[in-house]
């Protein structure tokens, strides 16, 4: 049994993760939100699990690493310099950081990155997500995950070939870009397709979450999987046994 910590523990995520930790016979060792005191519960606790917002991240990591516990980030909306902090941090405790926690999602981007590979440059690939009205950033944390394993699968980095926000007189296509459309609306709990567009022929690989509870048990089962583990950064695909 894990004594698991919920950073964020009153939003939506934190509410379904403290149902999945029961499920799964473990302990919630506390919860804070905005202006709790997360060095406390990380002293309280054998691994954290965030999902709050950008924001909290650097704290978040200084707590961790203040108690020695592994932390699994959820949060998305993450910036370069996040990804700094957490390989940082990733030199003194066990970090995991992923935009979805989901079997589901692993599994798709192990897929997208298969077919970028073998389809080549000349297939337009374009992410699209669809998510509830009250999420805050764009695109989704998982578009950014399958648009990552696009570009790698191509051999290329992401960054060089991404097409974001298109609106106006936009020009022609950029060849061998990896474009991305945010839809927003309802309660959707999360759906992206990965659309490879070619000569006369398209292929879409999907993924649709029903319920925000997938999210929950992937976290728990990463959370689990992180205690024990030597200092460094580790994806869900390690957890799952998908590498
Ligand atoms: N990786 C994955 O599989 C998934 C990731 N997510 C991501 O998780 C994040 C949270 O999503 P969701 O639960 O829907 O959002 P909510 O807005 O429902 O919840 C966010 C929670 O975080 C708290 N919070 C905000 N800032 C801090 C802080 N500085 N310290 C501690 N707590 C803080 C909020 O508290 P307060 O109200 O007091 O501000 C709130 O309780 C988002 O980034 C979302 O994209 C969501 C689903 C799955
Ligand atoms: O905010 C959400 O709800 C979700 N966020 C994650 C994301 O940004 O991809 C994961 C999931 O799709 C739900």
């Amino acid at each position: 049994m894990a004594r698991i910590g919920i950073i964020g523990s009153e939003g939506r995520m934190g509410q379904a993760l403290a149902r999945a930790i029961a499920d799964a016979g473990h302990e919630v060792a506390g919860g804070v939100d905005q202006g709790g005191n997360t060095a406390n519960l990380a002293e309280a606790c054998d691994v954290l699990v965030d999902f709050t917002a950008p924001p909290a991240l650097e704290g978040n990591l200084h707590a961790a690493i203040g108690a020695g516990v592994p932390i699994l980030i959820g949060t998305t909306g993450l910036e370069a310099r996040h990804h700094a902090a957490i390989d940082s941090a990733a030199q003194a405790i066990p970090v995991l950081q992923t935009g979805n926690t989901s079997l589901g999602v692993t599994l798709l981007a192990h897929l997208v990155r298969e077919a970028a590979a073998r389809l080549g440059p000349q297939w337009d690939i374009e992410v699209l997500e669809m998510h509830h009205r009250m999420k805050v950033d764009a695109p989704s944390g998982t578009a950014l995950l399958l648009g990552e394993a696009a570009a790698e699968g191509r051999g290329v980095a992401l960054a060089d070939h991404s097409e974001r926000g298109r609106d106006g007189i936009t020009g022609r296509r950029a060849e061998g870009a990896i474009g991305f459309a945010s839809l927003r609306g309802g309660t959707v709990a999360g759906e992206h397709s990965v659309i490879l567009a070619g000569e006369e022929e398209r292929l879409t690989l999907s993924h649709v979450a029903e319920d925000r509870m997938i999210f929950a048990r992937g976290a728990v089962a990463g959370a689990a999987w992180l205690i024990g583990r030597a200092a460094g950064r580790y994806a869900m695909p390690q957890v799952l046994g998908l590498d």
